[in-house]
């Protein structure tokens, strides 16, 4: 078992990491429910937990039973799987959905899924009476490495991805690494996408970590697996610390390739055409050969950074996603991107691997002629 913490004043969390942990929630969970849960469910020990068909049907049971055995009781509420839960629809019901169930502000809200559960329950959380507390219970690899932990929670809206959201801390993160045993290799693969990307951004060691054991990660290798998992929470807390809501400029680190990766998310219309892991890698790719063709990076490292990319099954070259749009399409879309700072967008480029920054002299128009040539390229 792994104990990562997360340091923030006044609100510093725990993240777990260990394999069997769904089966173990009435310990896991249940203690901390005994410990915080200030409002009405201790008495009534009946907790509202938000979930996919897809978690509820591989680990709501478990959830349920380890629960039941301590006397909680779970009222579920469950959302179709996929992107489009992130709504404005989807989260009046789940506002309307926890109201009617009396949920009071001191009262915890349990997300039992990927992270597309996770924002969406950590923005309601976020901003039901004003903030309730939330625990996530990450069951995709990308949820556990990346999403749960953080804060950051969002919706989508039609002008584009994450665009409505708050920083909304949850107050324990229980990464059950056995979980991710039912999760399909194409999932499994976009969770690696965020795995890499902490070594691509600041660690050259992990980077060639993920190079010599990526595969075993998506063969389910418990011990890769789990090494992969909390090094990245490890990463992730350290930065969030530093810059817990993207001022300085160390969290926007964090979104490298993603600047790149939400335009073709939005291009291909947040759908199963292009997933989010899928299209972050596809932006650390362009972030790659973006920085190399600036001069920044070695055609060496960009082409490095690639090769690991497909090796993992994710595909690299935009021009196979079909879009008709040119480059300067998509450039309109990262006029949304909330790093936008007077008029200017700050790109995440590279200066080697592990060694990201924060490029405020871009030029939108130079992006578009770039992205017009990746997408032409064969
Ligand atoms: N808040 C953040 O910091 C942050 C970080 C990264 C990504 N995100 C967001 O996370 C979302 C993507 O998350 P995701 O990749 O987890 O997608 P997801 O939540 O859609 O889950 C992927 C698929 O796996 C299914 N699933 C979940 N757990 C399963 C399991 N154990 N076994 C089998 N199937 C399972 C889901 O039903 C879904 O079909 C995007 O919306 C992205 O913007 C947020
Ligand atoms: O936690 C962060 O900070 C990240 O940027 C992590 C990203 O992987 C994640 O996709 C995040 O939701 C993107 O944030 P956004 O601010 O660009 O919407
Ligand atoms: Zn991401």
């Amino acid at each position: 078992m792994a104990d990562v913490k997360v340091h923030l004043a006044g609100r510093s969390y725990m993240v777990r990491v260990d394999d069997g942990l769904l089966d173990d929630t009435v310990v896991q969970a249940g203690e901390f429910i005994e410990r915080y849960h200030a409002g009405g469910y201790d008495s009534r020990r009946k907790i509202p937990f938000v979930t996919d068909q897809n978690a509820f049907a591989h680990h709501g049971e478990i959830v349920a039973h380890s629960l039941a055995s301590d006397g909680y009781e779970i009222d579920w509420f469950i959302t179709e799987p996929g992107e489009g839960a992130k709504s404005w629809e989807v989260l009046q019901e789940l506002i309307d959905w926890l109201l009617e169930r009396g949920v009071e502000r001191g009262d915890t809200i349990f997300a039992l899924g990927g992270g597309v559960i996770g924002d969406l329950t950590g923005f309601a959380a976020s901003i039901l009476k004003r903030g309730c507390k939330f625990v996530q219970l990450p069951t995709t690899l990308l949820a556990q490495v990346d999403s749960s932990v953080g804060g950051k929670t969002a919706i989508n809206v039609a002008a584009g991805k994450n665009l409505v959201g708050a920083f909304h801390q949850p107050s324990l993160v229980l990464a059950d690494t056995s979980a991710l045993r039912t999760l399909p290799l194409r999932e499994l693969r976009c969770g690696y996408a965020e795995v890499i990307k902490y070594g691509i951004l600041g660690d050259a060691d992990f980077f060639a970590w993920c190079e010599e054991n990526g595969a075993k990660v998506l063969d389910h290798d418990r011990e890769a697996v789990k090494y992969a998992v909390t090094s990245s929470i490890a990463a992730k807390a350290r930065i969030v610390a530093e810059d817990e809501r993207e001022t300085s400029g160390a969290r926007a680190l964090l979104n490298l390739g993603h600047t790149f990766g939400h335009a073709l998310e939005a291009e291909t219309g947040y759908s199963d055409r292009l997933l989010h892991g899928e299209a972050v890698a596809m932006g650390m790719v362009l972030a790659a050969r973006y920085s190399a063709q600036r001069g920044f990076l070695s055609e060496n490292d960009a082409a490095r950074i690639t090769s690991a990319i497909a090796a993992a099954g994710l595909a690299t070259e935009i021009s196979s996603l079909g879009m008709t749009c040119d480059g300067q399409a998509l450039a309109d879309h990262m006029l949304h991107d909330k790093k936008m700072d007077g008029g200017t967008l700050p790109f995440i480029l590279l200066r080697g691997i592990g060694d990201a920054f924060l490029d405020r002299e871009v030029s939108l128009s130079d992006v578009a002629a770039f992205l017009s040539e990746q997408l032409a390229a064969a």
